[in-house]
């Protein structure tokens, strides 16, 4: 007898910070395993998706990277944090504005989230620029700590960091596989409009 293969279960991840702190970066080096050629803005959301396996168990994590400026986002907020498994909240750390903005973030997904129990993590981003570093690793730890996420300090950019933002996210899918998450077939269809990766050949980091 002919049995069609089981769906993946599907995490949406939502990718939040201020503009141009790498939010595509990293989510690009997850899904497509490189640093993009060149960036633009975000305008609304961006959408990709990459399938990872989980103790046995093939998963599907679809990351919504947000745009950070206010003007490409206001519309478009309530679609983002529906039915969100996990929040990532980038922070860039050669820009200590950038840090200071987290807890107007925070407030947002306070205000948007229903359920308080969403796995959060915080990530520093471009640590490759060593000299320009203006966040401190540790306080950025007891901002984390005050907040009861952990803290990654990555690079998008930096290829030896590659196996980091790996396990950034691989952290996050596998705290999501003991969570109840959506079945769906297709990215959900919001009346936002989703721009797919090109599909990355990609063999699960674990
Ligand atoms: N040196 C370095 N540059 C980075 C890194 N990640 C991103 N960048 C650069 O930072 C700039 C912004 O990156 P994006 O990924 O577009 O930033 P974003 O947060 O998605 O910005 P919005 O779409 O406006 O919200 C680009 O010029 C990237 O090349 C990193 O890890 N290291």
């Amino acid at each position: 007898m002919f049995l069609p293969p089981a769906r993946s279960r599907i995490f949406k991840i939502i990718v939040i910070g201020d503009s141009n702190v790498g939010k595509t970066c990293l989510t690009y080096r997850f899904c497509a395993g490189r640093f993009p050629d060149r960036t633009e803005a975000t305008i609304g959301v961006d959408f990709r998706e990459r399938a990872v396996e989980i103790d046995g168990e093939r998963i599907k994590i679809q990351l919504w990277d947000t745009a950070g400026q206010e003007r490409f986002r206001k519309s478009m907020v309530q679609h983002y944090y529906r039915n969100v498994h996990a929040v990532v909240f980038v922070y860039d750390m050669t820009n200590m504005a950038s840090f200071h903005s987290l807890p107007s973030w925070i407030e947002e997904c306070k205000q948007h989230l229903l359920a308080n129990d969403i796995p959060r993590i915080l990530v520093g981003n471009k640590c490759d620029l060593r000299s320009a570093i203006q966040v401190p690793t540790d306080l950025a730890q007891k901002f984390a700590d005050t907040h009861s996420m952990p803290l990654f300090e990555t690079s998008a950019k930096n290829p030896n960091d590659n196996d980091h933002v790996e396990a950034i996210f691989m952290t996050l899918a596998h705290k999501l596989k003991s969570h109840k998450p959506l079945m769906l077939s297709q990215p959900p269809d919001n009346g936002v409009t989703l721009k797919p990766e090109p599909k990355p050949a990609m063999t699960c980091w674990c």
